[in-house]
């Protein structure tokens, strides 16, 4: 058997990386011409809509002995960079693995650009890009194969795309992926994600294994995808990074979406109240509704609040309680604002 018959029977038996679509037709490289559109699949000249992009309701997520979604109720709008912020084990993957349709949940329901990820999951991997934490991709193949290859299931244009977006990443096409480095790899997986230019883009820790500068450059252009009218969804540990490029936060905390809102309103919501009292026995003076505790932390005589709805007019109030002989206020970056949301301690009752 040839090169070309070799790489032919061993794709036939598979589907596309990272997408799990299943081709029309398998050629050999070079049998194919480049840009040729499989049956059933139109190229999609992208209308920016006014529907959400993703609608989550109540989703769970039971396996044995581990409840990994507890109720996920989200709506993420058309033309935004939506960031997913939870720590190891939240339930992030999890979440975007029954959006994407690799998973049924166990309850609750869900729709992405208006598609059912259970009855309809190929439609819904045709028309988004997703890379997962872990691209999973042909190892035997070459980066200009892996390419044709996957062109094979999107319309015209994608090989295009996606060859050019290796050239500017610098990535040979006659390279085998198993010679790729960690960040080459999570390139071309971004490529491939990326070459049919989807409405909606889900990414799932997308900038790890990338060096500083390719960082950037591809957040960066997060921003000018939404702009377009396209919907970017992220998952991600690096917050400072999301904070610069995010329209809406959604922190999920075992299982449960915490807080979603829009980042600016998120940050402005948020305030670290620094009370000093004389006594160091008296209870903490508690801020008055619409104010909510999120967290409390007591040294001495000083006491550390985290507090959502504070206004500056309950300083003077604050003041005023038993022993308190200062009041200060602090903003806060959207890293302290996860902690406090993921390492919620209730604050201890006060009468007051
Ligand atoms: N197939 C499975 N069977 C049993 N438990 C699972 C399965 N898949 C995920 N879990 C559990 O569900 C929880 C959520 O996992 P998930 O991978 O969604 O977390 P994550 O937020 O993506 O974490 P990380 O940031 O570490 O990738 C974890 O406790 C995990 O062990």
């Amino acid at each position: 058997m040839n090169e070309a018959q070799d790489l032919a029977s061993e794709a036939e038996s598979r589907v596309a990386p990272e997408t799990g679509l299943q081709p029309a037709g398998v050629q050999p490289a070079g049998v194919q011409p480049a840009g040729v559109q499989p049956a059933g699949v139109q190229p999609a000249g992208f209308q920016p809509s006014d529907s959400p992009a993703i609608v989550a309701r109540d989703l769970q997520m039971h396996f044995r002995g581990c409840d990994a979604l507890r109720g996920v109720d989200l709506t993420v709008e058309p033309g935004t960079v939506f960031a997913l912020l939870g720590e190891n084990g939240a339930g992030k993957t999890t979440l975007i693995r029954i959006m994407t349709g690799f998973q049924k949940p166990s309850a609750g329901t869900c729709e992405i650009g208006g598609l059912d990820p259970v009855r309809q999951p190929l439609e819904i991997r045709r028309r988004i890009g997703y890379v997962s934490d872990s691209p999973a991709l042909y190892d035997w193949m070459s980066v200009g194969e892996i390419g044709w290859f996957t062109a094979s299931f999107y319309p015209e244009g994608f090989l295009e795309a996606y060859r050019e977006s290796i050239a500017r990443y610098g990535i040979p096409e006659d390279r085998k992926i198993r010679h790729l480095s960690k960040g080459q790899r999570a390139k071309v997986a971004l490529s491939l994600a990326l070459a049919h230019d989807p409405e909606l883009l889900i990414l799932d820790e997308p900038t790890s294994g990338l060096d500083p500068m390719v960082r950037r450059e591809f957040l960066e252009s997060m921003i000018g995808r939404a702009a377009s009218g396209r919907t970017v969804f992220l998952s991600s540990h690096q917050i400072s990074e999301v904070e610069r490029v995010a329209d809406t936060i959604a922190i999920l905390h075992e299982g449960r979406i915490r807080t979603c809102e829009p980042l600016d309103q998120l940050k402005n919501s948020m305030t670290e109240v620094t009370i000093n009292v004389e006594d160091p026995l008296v209870t903490t003076p508690v801020p008055p509704e619409p104010a909510e505790v999120l967290h409390e932390s007591i040294d001495g005589r000083q006491r550390q609040m985290i507090v959502k709805h504070f206004d500056e007019s309950m300083i003077a109030e604050m003041r005023n309680s038993t022993s308190v002989t200062s009041v200060r206020t602090r903003a806060m970056s959207l890293e302290e604002i996860f902690i406090a949301y993921t390492k919620r301690v209730p604050a201890t009752p006060m009468g007051r």
